[in-house]
């Protein structure tokens, strides 16, 4: 006879699976499609093997998912014959709740109210794990179907800290899960029940789900297919309701949030497939992180292929789920294969059309979701003008800002908006670039714009410079920073007092700065672009960007250092107090004061704060 062994569960995964338990328990019945999708996952990951490695896997034409429902033991049995699993496979895959990132998912699960938690786990995809939210007692019998009959394994587990594993005799390969329920979930043993649960999420998995049943009429009992079994994405669109689309999502992507939109199309001609694409109503706990796995699922004929093909999407799309289903493509395909395959490149184009119109209709039809949508996945869409320079133009009228005359951080204003809405003769899309919205906002550089109804674009997540750089223009409307000189702006600059007069009566005073401040600026002169400061920094039109040059070194690259024009008001009180000091005393301090504070509001931090202060303070109590 075979004795078991025990294992422990990973600490971590103990403590996910009882918040797992509690968070998910108003939702319990997902543990239904969980399972069934595994199953037909198992069933997938076979008929590709049987197909491209036939000698070794012989054909199975009768792929089947079996349930049977047990009312006085309270048990619950859904077997696939599907590719079942090795003993090294049941450890790693069912000794461990979420592989990667556990740690971090709970602290942030911990972190969370109760109703965001479900949101979160959801996401996370619970899997076979969700089987404990009704059952006491979980058993899974499996063969993988590489092995002989005698290879077979059975897992036992309470759901509480351990598990334990023995050899057993299998006689057909693939996996039945068995379910224990608690004495508190009896609804589940009920035919119509499950029936009605698989009806809700599973209707369209590929392979047919039969209930054994009683028959009363031939006194014995008979299997009944109680899915459709048939692909969703191969019916047309108009036999496909949207509920059904909705399921079809989740059970694919196993998010408990339904989708924001999706899109659906059967390309015919040269080369033929299916894409169904959804757009996620929120990005994954994970998206930034590096094991974060994207891509589309990949069908040849209706066979699944493999999970994530990155090679269908464009990385700014990354946050897309769904499937190919292609008729050209060899069974034997390899990633490799797949990176410089030309029907790939020519799917990837169309996909990336079929997405951005996508995105395009709901922005034009569901501004309401579209925000939703910006808000999700706007940051990894601003990607987009850089890697993909054909698609810029139907990208950039998908980028919503916000903006000057906004006042508030939302980013709801496109570019049409913008452009339309343009002060007369203006004929540049201004924008400024920052740390964040408030030094965006109340930036000096933009008390010209606002003295004069001229909207800006404020920028301040830490990709905006860099995708500023491949926009350059809107529908003949150039971008321009509002930080660099500018002739439209030039023109409206009317100084309030003789220019020329002042400009002369300041010149000694420039000579002064010049003097003081030596190398650490490039020139010095008068503005009148100000209005509320004395003074800024400004970069001429060529130069660097502060923006840009923070993002150079964030990177560990090194830059050179900014040479900046110091720029100071002449109408402004702390400058004409300045510029009447005579004794040499202290107008060393008021002149380097007025360019740190510049320094300052232009980069958000200063080399040396404390000199900065000390120098304040020594000014202030004179
Ligand atoms: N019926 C089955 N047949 C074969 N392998 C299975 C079966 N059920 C589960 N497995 C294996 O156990 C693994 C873990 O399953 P689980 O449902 O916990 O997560 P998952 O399906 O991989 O991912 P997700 O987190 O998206 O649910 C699966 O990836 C698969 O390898």
């Amino acid at each position: 006879m075979n004795t078991s062994k025990t294992y422990s569960f990973q600490s971590e995964s103990k403590e996910l699976l009882k918040l797992m338990i509690h968070s998910l328990y108003s939702n319990k019945e997902i543990f239904i499609r969980e399972l069934i999708s595994n199953a037909s996952d198992a069933i997938d990951k076979l008929r590709f093997l049987s197909i491209s490695e036939p000698k070794k896997y012989p054909i199975n034409t009768n792929y089947c998912i079996n349930i049977t429902i047990d009312k006085k033991l309270n048990k619950l049995t859904i077997s696939d014959n599907g590719i079942g699993m090795e003993e090294h496979e049941i450890i790693n895959n069912l000794g461990t709740i979420a592989k990667s990132g556990t740690k971090k998912f709970i602290q942030s699960l911990k972190s969370n109210n109760s109703s965001h938690q479900h949101e979160l786990i959801g996401q996370f995809g619970v899997g076979f794990y969700s089987s404990f939210i009704v059952s006491k007692k979980v058993l899974v019998q499996t063969r993988s179907a590489k092995l002989k009959i005698n290879e077979g394994f059975l897992w036992e587990s309470y759901g509480k800290g351990d598990y334990t594993i023995q050899k057993i005799e299998k006689k057909e390969f693939g996996t039945d899960i068995i379910l224990y329920f608690k004495k508190t979930e009896q609804e589940f043993i009920h035919h119509w029940k499950i029936q009605e649960l698989i009806n809700k999420y599973s209707d369209h998995i590929n392979v047919p789900i039969n209930i054994k049943k009683f028959n009363k009429k031939q006194n014995e009992y008979t299997w009944e297919q109680v899915n459709k079994a048939q692909a969703l994405w191969v019916l047309n669109k108009s036999e496909i309701s949207n509920q059904e689309y909705i399921n079809f999502y989740k059970h694919l992507t196993k998010d408990s949030q339904e989708p924001l939109t999706w899109t659906h199309n059967k390309v015919e001609g040269n080369q033929e497939y299916i894409i169904l694409l959804f757009i996620p109503s929120k990005t994954p706990w994970n998206i930034w992180s590096r094991e974060h796995k994207h891509g589309l699922k990949l069908y040849i004929n209706k066979v699944f292929i493999m999970e994530d093909t990155e090679q269908f999407l464009p990385n700014y799309l990354r946050f897309v789920k769904g499937l190919v289903d292609s008729n050209d493509l060899p069974l034997n395909i390899s990633r490799e294969i797949l990176q410089n395959n030309q029907i790939i490149q020519k799917i990837r184009q169309t996909i990336t059309k079929k997405l951005l119109n996508t995105l395009q209709n709901l922005f034009n039809n569901d501004i309401k979701k579209y925000y939703v949508f910006w808000q999700q996945f706007g940051t990894i869409l601003k990607e987009g003008p850089a890697e993909d320079p054909q698609n810029r133009q139907f990208i950039m009228n998908l980028l919503l800002f916000t903006s000057l005359k906004h006042n508030n951080s939302e980013q709801t204003l496109s570019l049409k908006k913008y452009t339309t809405n343009m002060a007369k003769g203006q004929n540049k899309i201004y924008y400024i670039t920052s740390d964040s919205y408030e030094s965006a906002k109340n930036s000096p550089h933009l008390e010209i714009f606002l003295k004069n109804d001229i909207d800006v674009l404020l920028l301040f997540e830490k990709i905006d410079e860099w995708m500023m750089n491949y926009l350059n223009e809107y529908e003949d409307k150039k971008f321009c920073p509002a930080n660099k000189p500018d002739d439209f702006i030039n023109k409206l600059i009317i100084p309030q007092i003789n220019e020329q007069n002042l400009q002369n009566k300041m010149q000694p005073f420039l000579e002064k700065i010049k003097k003081i401040l030596g190398n650490k600026i490039k020139d010095v002169r008068v503005t009148y672009k100000l209005v509320h400061t004395p003074s800024i920094l400004v970069t001429e039109a060529k130069e660097m960007s502060t923006q840009m040059a923070k993002l150079f070194s964030a990177a560990g690259q090194s830059v050179p250092s900014i040479k900046y024009i110091l720029e100071i008001n002449p109408e402004h009180a702390l400058i004409q107090k300045i510029s009447k000091i005579v004794e040499e005393k202290n107008i060393k301090d008021w002149i380097l004061l007025i360019f740190e504070q510049a320094l300052f509001v232009e980069k958000g931090t200063l080399d040396d704060p404390n000199q900065f202060i000390n120098r304040i303070n020594k000014l202030l109590s004179i």
